[in-house]
């Protein structure tokens, strides 16, 4: 059972540190856009220096070329994942998964952000089929893109490993535990579901970033996801 990833949702070196010192242990953390535009590659390195796997979420979206030239850039990063918008199309998927060759990054596509509901999505994408079929399809393009998995809610991780195989990474943020406020997630689960239901990663932030016991939430979030409850 792979480690919850931990959304290090944080604006400064100085908030992560803090965070990453109420842990004695390795842990799988998620640097995002708000942390690497602030802090760079200099704070991805120093956390992969202390021994903690990370996914770095900068999900990019742009023509083939840049998003080939921009993956050669983080291949040398050594993170353990990264990912782009699926919606970049296959090429671009294509391009990112060569701008990474050489390493050991994982490349996963985000399908429908978390935050995005069904009536929303035909109403801002104008994309009419119903969310699962978007999904869904944007799985089966990342996987003949050559991609590694996806970024997925809970609710279609079961669907998308009948599809594309239990290996198929299903990497699924919107995590909460039962009866907690969806704060802007739309489609949320909890981590006993996501074992259910066949996710590979969960991604949770706020359950443990804004805890009063950071390390306490932590572990009650990996004994659900892992059935030890
Ligand atoms: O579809 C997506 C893709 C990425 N995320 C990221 O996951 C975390 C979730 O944070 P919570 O506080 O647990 O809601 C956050 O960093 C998002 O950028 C996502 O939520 N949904």
């Amino acid at each position: 059972m792979n480690k919850p990833i931990i959304a290090l949702d944080f604006s400064s070196k100085q908030q992560v540190e803090e965070f990453l010192s109420k842990f004695d242990e390795p842990l799988f953390v998620k640097v995002g856009m708000e942390l690497f535009y602030q802090e760079g590659p200099e704070l991805v390195r120093s956390i992969k220096a202390m021994g903690h796997q990370i996914f770095l979420d900068l999900k990019l979206h742009d023509i083939p070329n840049t998003v080939e030239a921009a993956m050669r850039g983080l291949a040398k990063l050594g993170v353990d994942l990264t990912n782009v918008h699926a919606a970049g199309g296959f090429e671009m998927m294509e391009a990112a998964k060569r701008g990474l060759k050489g390493s050991d990054t994982k490349l996963i596509a985000v399908t429908q952000l978390t935050s995005t509901d069904e009536s929303q999505m035909h109403e801002n994408q104008l994309i009419y089929v119903s969310l699962e079929e978007s999904v869904l399809h944007y799985a089966k393009l990342a996987k003949w893109a050559g991609l590694d998995g996806v970024v997925c809610s809970v609710l279609e991780a079961s669907s998308i490993s009948e599809v594309c195989g239990q290996e198929f990474l299903k990497v699924t943020p919107g995590i909460r535990l039962a009866n907690a406020a969806a704060d802007d997630q739309k489609r949320v689960a909890t981590p006993g579901k996501a074992r259910e239901q066949g996710s590979t990663h969960i991604v949770v932030g706020r359950a443990i970033t804004k805890s009063e016991n950071p390390a306490a939430s932590y572990h009650q979030i990996k004994n659900e996801w892992s059935g030890q409850v």
